[in-house]
């Protein structure tokens, strides 16, 4: 449906859980976030349910996040029901990939379509540094993992942080050359914990692009599957490609195209609006489909035209980006 800025609103962020086994320095705190009891987050039928209703308003594509949606149990399961609903043409994962050697397989057979891995770094000390307790070697399991079993395009977000990783852009860049990676640099949000950040830290879209254009001719690539926020570049002859998420510098909000649901049943318009609509109270009230359907357009109507994030930082919001499924 349209939403009232003439947006086709298509797109479902699904946030299965608000656990995760990393604990990324810009994403969460250190002792991470006070976890939801299993009866405060939607079950996979709530979640199915509601995910079957948004189809009666246009959504064609879900993307299950988190948290890290590998350590919500039956989520192979929610994946194979999911791919079930004749509306839903495409179910991709966001992960941070470590749980992917394990699951990889099963997630193929279940009827998931596409991955991206989050990956900052390609030093292990450094790795361990940003996600606190994780190993680079697992995550490179987990890309090998989502190779072997056909996934693509294996896409790789990677957050810039100055100080911490902009040393290492030309890096990742070079892998594109031999490796059928798709690199996306996200601009650093204010968002949580990262609101507390230096406002040095931002390392903006334009900054890394010139980084790379003084080495690299970059030359605009075609458009990958899925229908995100990134603009895509390729160096002429590389495998893979480079795509660049200018959430703060040149937002994208004009072609918003989505919704998200938290764990806790909470339908969220926006990912910078505090604005939520409580669709576990209307679930566990046993709306019907159809009646669930007429929330979530309301829901849509109210969209806001885009976020406001420069000026007012992460403003009145309570929750980390882990909660709301980044
Ligand atoms: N400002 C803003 N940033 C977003 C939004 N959605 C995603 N992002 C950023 O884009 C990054 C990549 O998102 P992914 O979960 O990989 O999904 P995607 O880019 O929509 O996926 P594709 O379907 O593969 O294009 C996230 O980590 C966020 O930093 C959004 O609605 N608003
Ligand atoms: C919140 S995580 C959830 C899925 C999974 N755990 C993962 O790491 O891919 C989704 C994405 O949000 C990104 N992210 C988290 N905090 C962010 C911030 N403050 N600014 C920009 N991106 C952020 C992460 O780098 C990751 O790519
Ligand atoms: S970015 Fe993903 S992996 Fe890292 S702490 Fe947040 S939810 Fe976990
Ligand atoms: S910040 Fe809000 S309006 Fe902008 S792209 Fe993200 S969800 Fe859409």
């Amino acid at each position: 449906m349209l939403d009232n800025f003439a947006r086709e609103i298509n797109y479902l962020r699904v946030s299965v859980t608000d656990r995760c086994n990393y604990r990324c320095v810009y994403c969460m705190p250190a002792e991470g976030v006070p976890m939801h009891s299993r009866d405060e987050i939607l079950s996979l039928e709530e979640i199915l349910k509601v995910i079957k209703s948004s189809t009666k308003l246009g959504i064609r594509k879900i993307r299950l996040t988190g948290g890290e949606p590998l350590v919500r149990k039956g989520i192979i399961n929610l994946v194979q029901e999911i791919a079930r609903i004749p509306q839903i043409d495409d179910i991709a994962l966001t992960t941070n990939g470590a749980l992917l050697p394990a699951y990889a397989t099963a997630l193929k057979e279940a009827g998931l379509k596409r991955v991206n891995i989050s990956l900052d770094t390609l030093k292990p000390d450094r790795f361990r540094q940003i996600t606190r307790v994780g190993r680079l070697r697992d995550v490179w399991a987990g890309i090998e993992a989502a190779w072997e079993e056909g996934f693509e395009p294996v896409k790789i977000n990677t957050v810039v942080i100055r100080g911490f990783n902009d040393d290492e852009i030309l890096d990742f860049v070079n892998l594109t050359k031999k490796l059928p990676l798709h690199i996306r640099f996200i601009e650093l949000m204010p968002i949580g914990v990262s609101d507390k950040f230096p406002a040095d830290k931002f390392f903006s879209v334009r900054q890394i692009k010139a980084k790379i254009s003084r080495y690299e001719n970059l030359e605009v690539a075609k458009k990958l599957a899925g229908n995100g926020p990134a603009r895509y570049y390729k160096i002429p002859g590389a495998m893979g490609s480079i795509g660049f998420i200018s959430a703060l510098s040149d937002h994208f909000c004009g072609q918003c195209n989505r919704l998200r649901l938290t764990s806790e049943g909470k339908l969220r318009p926006c990912l910078h609006s505090p604005q939520e609509v409580d669709l576990k109270a209307s679930l566990r009230l046993g709306l019907s489909e159809e009646e669930l359907a007429e929330v979530m357009r309301q829901a849509v109507l109210s969209k806001p035209e885009g976020h406001t994030m420069n000026a007012r930082g992460w403003g009145d919001n309570n929750r980390t980006m882990s909660q709301i499924g980044g």
